[in-house]
C-alpha cells in the first residue's frame, strides 16, 4: 500500500516536473522587438479589433515597443481604458511614450468605442475614424467570441457569424478608402485552425433551424478566411495586402462560455498554463504579419506560427468566397 503511494505521490510529482518543463522550454517564436527592430513601426497607426485581452492586447504591447500608434476599437470603454493603463505601464514603466528605453521614441495609445455585435456602433466608430485619424496604415480583425450560447446581435445575426465575420466585414469595408489614401498597408485577419469543422450553410446563415455552437464558431473562422482571399483578389493590383492567420491554442480568456467543473478547474488550469500559448507567444503571427518585411506585397494567404501554411480546399473555393462576400453586402447593407 505504502508502495504504491509512493509511486503515486513520484508519478504527481514527474508529471508537475515534465508540465512544467514543458512551460519553460520557450516558443520557437521570437518576439520580433528583440531583434534590434524597436522603431519598425514608427509613424504607423494600426487599429487592433478587441484589444484589451488576449491575443488584441499582447498584440498591442508588442507593436507598441515597436513604435506604433495603436488604436483600441473596444466594446466597454472601462475594460478598454483599464488595459490600456496597464499596457501604458508595461511598455513605459518610466513614463511617456518618449521616456521608456523600450520605446523607440514613439508610440501612442488611444481607446475607441467599438462593439462589432452592433451595426450602427461599427458605423459611428468608422465615421470617427475618418474624422479623427489621418491615415490608417495596418487594420487587424481579432476580436471574436467562442462557443457562446445561442444570441442574437443587435441586428438579428447569430452572435458568433455576426461578431467574428459580418462586424469585421462592415468595418474593413468602411475604412477601405482610408486604408487605401495611406497605403501601401496591411490587413491582418485572426480565424483558427478550427475553420476545419465548419461550412457556409448559406441556407441558415443565423442558425435559426438549428444551434451547434462549435460548428457556428468554426463556420465563423471559416467565413474569416473566405473572406480574406476574396478581399485579396479584390485588391489585386493596390499596395493594400490582406492575410489570415491561426494563433494556435492560447491561454486567454476566450474560453469564457466553456463551463469546466469547480473541481476540475485546477487541473484544467495547470495543463492550460502548461500546454497553451501564452498571449505574447499566441500574439507572434499578427505582429509579424502587421509588421515585418519579409511579408511586404504578400496577399490572400493562411499563416501560422510566423509561417505560410496550406488551406482545405473548402477554404479556397472562389465560388463560395463570392457568394460569402454578395450575401455578407446585402446583410450589413452596403450593396450598392
Ligand atoms: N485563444 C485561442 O486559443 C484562440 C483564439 N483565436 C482567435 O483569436 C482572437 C482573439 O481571441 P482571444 O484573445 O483568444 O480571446 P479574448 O476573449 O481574450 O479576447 C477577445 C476580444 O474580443 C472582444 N470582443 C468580443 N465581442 C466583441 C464585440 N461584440 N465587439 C468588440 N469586441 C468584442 C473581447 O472584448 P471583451 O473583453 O469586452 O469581452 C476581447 O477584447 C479571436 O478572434 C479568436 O477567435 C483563434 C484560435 C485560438
Ligand atoms: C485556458 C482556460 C480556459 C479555456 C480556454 C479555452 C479552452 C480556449 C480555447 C480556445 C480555442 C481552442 C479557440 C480556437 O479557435 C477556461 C475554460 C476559461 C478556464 C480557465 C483557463
Amino acid at each position: 500500500m505504502a508502495v504504491g503511494t509512493a509511486a503515486a505521490l513520484l508519478a504527481a510529482l514527474g508529471g508537475i516536473l515534465w508540465l512544467a518543463a514543458r512551460r519553460f522550454v520557450g516558443s520557437s517564436v521570437q518576439p520580433l522587438h528583440q531583434g534590434g527592430d524597436s522603431g519598425l513601426m514608427r509613424g504607423k497607426t494600426v487599429l487592433i479589433t478587441g484589444a484589451n485581452s488576449g491575443l488584441g492586447r499582447a498584440t498591442a504591447a508588442e507593436l507598441l515597443r515597436l513604435g506604433a500608434r495603436v488604436i483600441m476599437g473596444c466594446r466597454d470603454r472601462e475594460r478598454a481604458e483599464e488595459a490600456a493603463g496597464q499596457l501604458r505601464r508595461e511598455v513605459w514603466p518610466t513614463g511617456g511614450p518618449d521616456s521608456g528605453p523600450t520605446s523607440g521614441g514613439a508610440g501612442e495609445l488611444v481607446v475607441k468605442e467599438l462593439d462589432l455585435s452592433s451595426l450602427s456602433s461599427v458605423r459611428s466608430f468608422c465615421l470617427e475614424m475618418l474624422q479623427e485619424e489621418p491615415r490608417l496604415d495596418v487594420l487587424i480583425n481579432n476580436a471574436g467570441v467562442f462557443q457562446c450560447p445561442y444570441m442574437k446581435t443587435e441586428d438579428g445575426f447569430e452572435m458568433q457569424f455576426g461578431v467574428n465575420h459580418l462586424g469585421h466585414f462592415l468595418l474593413t469595408n468602411l475604412l477601405l478608402g482610408l486604408l487605401k489614401s495611406s497605403a501601401p498597408n496591411r490587413i491582418v485577419v485572426v480565424s483558427s485552425k478550427l475553420y476545419k469543422y465548419g461550412d457556409i450553410n448559406f441556407e441558415d446563415l443565423n442558425s435559426e433551424q438549428s444551434y451547434n455552437k462549435s460548428f457556428c464558431y468554426s463556420r465563423s473562422k471559416l467565413a474569416n478566411i473566405l473572406f480574406t482571399r476574396e478581399l485579396a483578389r479584390r485588391l489585386e493590383g493596390t499596395s493594400v495586402t490582406v492575410n489570415v492567420l491561426h494563433p494556435g491554442i492560447v491561454r486567454t480568456n476566450l474560453g469564457r462560455h466553456i463551463h469546466i467543473p469547480l473541481l476540475v478547474r485546477p487541473l484544467f488550469n495547470l495543463v492550460s498554463w502548461a500546454f497553451f500559448k501564452t498571449p505574447e507567444e499566441g500574439a507572434q503571427t499578427a505582429v509579424y504579419l502587421a509588421s515585418s518585411p519579409e511579408v511586404e506585397g504578400v496577399s490572400g494567404k493562411y499563416f501560422g506560427d510566423c509561417k505560410e501554411e496550406e488551406l482545405l480546399p473548402k477554404a479556397m473555393d472562389e465560388s463560395v468566397a463570392r457568394k460569402l462576400w454578395d450575401i455578407s453586402e446585402v446583410m450589413v447593407g452596403i450593396l450598392k
